[in-house]
């Protein structure tokens, strides 16, 4: 079975740089993954991430993992990302 954290992983890269091609510079302000059922280590699965909605420096991305096929949904998630300036990440 695949880790939480690495499944967590792939939904903040793709849920990230799909903020990113909206919003420009972002960092993730919130993760809510539910885990509904498990990934077999191996599989090759869909991630969906779709646009909830913008306001002002927030984006708020959903995003689905499933089966190829979509027949069985592994996660849902809800995620907040906020634009950011460069002074920002150097702690300014
Ligand atoms: C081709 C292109 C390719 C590109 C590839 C790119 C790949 C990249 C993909 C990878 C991407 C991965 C990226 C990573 O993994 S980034 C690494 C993981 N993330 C972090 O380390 C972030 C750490 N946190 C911070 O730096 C700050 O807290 C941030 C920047 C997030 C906000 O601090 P900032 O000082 O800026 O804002 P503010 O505190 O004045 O708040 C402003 C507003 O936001 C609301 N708020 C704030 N936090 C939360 C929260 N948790 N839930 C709900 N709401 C929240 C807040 O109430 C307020 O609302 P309002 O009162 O205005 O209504």
């Amino acid at each position: 079975m695949s880790m939480g954290g690495a499944i967590a992983t792939m939904i903040d890269t793709v849920t990230g740089t799909h903020a990113t091609f909206l919003s420009g510079p972002v960092m993730t302000a919130n993760l809510n993954i539910n885990y509904r059922r498990p990934i077999p280590l191996g599989s090759t699965v869909l991630l969906e991430s779709s646009l909830e909605k913008k306001e002002g420096r927030k984006t708020f991305i959903t995003c689905r993992v499933t089966s190829t096929d979509g027949s069985k949904l592994h996660t849902e998630t809800s995620a907040l990302f906020l634009s950011i300036t460069a002074s920002h990440l150097l702690g300014g």
